[in-house]
């Protein structure tokens, strides 16, 4: 290849599991990360443990993401291949990352319920609600990645959360490369 370094393909696959805050992400990353033996990578702790953030956002009451810091931080990584990664936003990370995108969906009351017992109010709660009824991250993954690996699955009790982990394990071990 003229110029670049020819890039090994991954043996494994990065799963992406994105959804509207309080969907269950982490909860459902984690278990998957758990019953594959891949790595679950929460973007939101990672900004915050290894700084990649312009400041605090008084109006969202959020870190400020700098993207580029956490494309950079996560590219080696994400090109070995075996990350779950979780955030609720996919729009700016590169596209050839991901094998699989999942936008996780609740039930608005469901919805309401987690985000006001993890202390969300005011404006933060109504932004979230809001991003969940306009279905805000789905056409953002729709719109970020091809049509045939985004998925949207529901969210709303325990049981789902064991049928999307089970779905997902066995998708990632009959992926192939
Ligand atoms: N499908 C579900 N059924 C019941 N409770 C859930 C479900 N998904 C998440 N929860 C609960 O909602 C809260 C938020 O879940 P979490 O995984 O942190 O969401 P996210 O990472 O999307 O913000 C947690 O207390 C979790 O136990």
């Amino acid at each position: 290849m003229a110029g670049g370094k020819k890039q090994t393909p991954r043996v494994r696959p990065n799963v992406l599991i994105t959804g509207t805050p309080g969907t269950g992400k982490s909860t459902t990353a984690a278990a998957l990360a758990e019953a594959t033996n891949f790595r679950h990578i929460c973007v939101g702790d990672l900004v915050k443990e290894k700084n990649l953030h312009d400041g605090w956002d008084d109006k969202f009451d959020a870190y400020i993401i700098n993207e580029d810091l956490v494309c950079d931080e996560l590219e080696d990584v994400m090109v070995a291949g075996g990350n779950i990664v979780d955030y609720h936003g996919c729009d700016f990370f590169p596209e050839r990352w991901f094998d699989r995108v999942v936008v996780l969906q609740t039930e608005n009351t469901a919805l309401f319920d987690r985000l006001t017992k993890r202390g969300y109010s005011g404006t933060k709660l109504s932004n979230n609600i809001e991003c969940e009824i306009f279905q805000v991250i789905l056409e953002e993954a729709q719109d970020s990645y091809k049509m045939e690996i985004v998925s949207a699955l529901q969210s709303n009790t325990l049981e789902d959360i064991s049928s999307n982990v089970a779905s997902l394990t066995d998708w990632i071990r009959t992926w192939q490369p």
